[in-house]
């Protein structure tokens, strides 16, 4: 341990990110986990956190106080609900530290909180923290720029697991904020996120949301752009939830000498 090392706080630490979290951060350099948090009446509250992740004890026993931990830390690694992460935004505010924002299916509403607490924070929320991810984003942008509606159609689809609450997944709009980019229109005017029944024909232009959920897949994501008499596929498949948490502590790393903003994994890659 280092006193120069970060202090991060894990919010959700039970859950499968945030065990990921603090196994991620026990193992990399220049960060150190401060606390971990788990709602009020929670088995897990008292519990090490390190041997509720499987990397042994770490001496940070899980507590249900957020703000106690969050004056006291520099960033806090968020992936659990909306409603959750909204709190968190607005205590992450009060202390004046960094917010990694990994929860996914937050409202409009949601979303306007947590760009509002990054007046104070300094904020970075994305629906995917891999840097794959995020490098497919980049290509879907091209691709939907070079292909025109008019003649290529763009279907997105993603597979999670079972557990999942949350649909489309976070990366499936996060790819489809980028096809629209390409293609210079609004996503929110030309998604289709649900078919059922008689449809009618496709509309020109949309950009078509497909969801499947079942068993342990981490995520499966791919970007159709279907053309008369051929087709082009880019995909992302994830093996292993450390992408997310790597992804996650570099961009707490990136936040920390930062100003107070709202910030996505494009700046901290430098992909923007
Ligand atoms: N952006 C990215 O790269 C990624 C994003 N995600 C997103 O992260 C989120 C979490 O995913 P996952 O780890 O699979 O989900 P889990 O359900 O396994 O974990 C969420 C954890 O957060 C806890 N939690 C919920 N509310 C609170 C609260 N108010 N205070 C403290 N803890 C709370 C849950 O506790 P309880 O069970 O008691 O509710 C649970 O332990 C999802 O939105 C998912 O889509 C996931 C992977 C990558
Ligand atoms: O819930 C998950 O597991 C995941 N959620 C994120 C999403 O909604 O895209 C990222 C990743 O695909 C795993």
């Amino acid at each position: 341990m280092n006193e120069t090392d970060m202090k991060l706080v894990v919010v959700g630490a039970a859950g499968r990110m945030g065990q990921t979290l603090i196994r991620i951060i026990h193992e990399t350099a220049g960060v150190r986990l401060h606390a971990a948090i788990e709602r009020t009446g929670s088995p897990f509250i008292g519990r090490d956190a390190g041997e509720l992740a499987g990397a042994g004890p770490m001496g940070v026993a899980v507590t249900d106080k957020p703000l106690e931990a969050f004056v006291e830390a520099e960033g806090v690694l968020d992936f659990t609900a909306p409603a959750a992460t909204v709190e968190f935004a607005g205590l992450a505010a009060q202390a004046r530290i960094v917010h990694v924002v990994g929860t996914t299916g937050c409202s409009a509403d949601d979303e306007a909180r947590i760009r509002a607490a990054a007046r104070h924070a300094r904020v970075i929320k994305s629906g995917n923290m891999s840097l794959g991810v995020n490098l497919l984003g980049m290509l879907t942008e091209k691709a939907a720029r070079a292909l025109p509606a008019g003649g290529w159609d763009i279907e997105i689809l993603e597979m999670h697991h079972k557990h999942k609450v949350d649909a489309p997944s976070g990366t499936a709009l996060l790819l489809g904020e980028a096809a629209a980019r390409g293609r210079g229109i609004d996503l929110a005017d030309h998604s289709v996120r649900v078919r059922d029944g008689h449809t009618g024909a496709r509309p020109e232009g949309s950009i078509g949301f497909a969801t499947l959920r079942g068993g342990s897949v981490i995520g499966e994501h791919s970007v159709v752009i279907a053309g008369e008499g051929e087709m082009v596929t880019l995909s992302h498949s994830a093996t292993d939830r450390s992408i997310f948490a790597r992804g996650a502590v570099a961009a707490a790393l990136w936040g920390r000498s930062r100003k107070p903003g709202f910030y996505s994994m494009l700046d901290v890659l430098g992909l923007d």
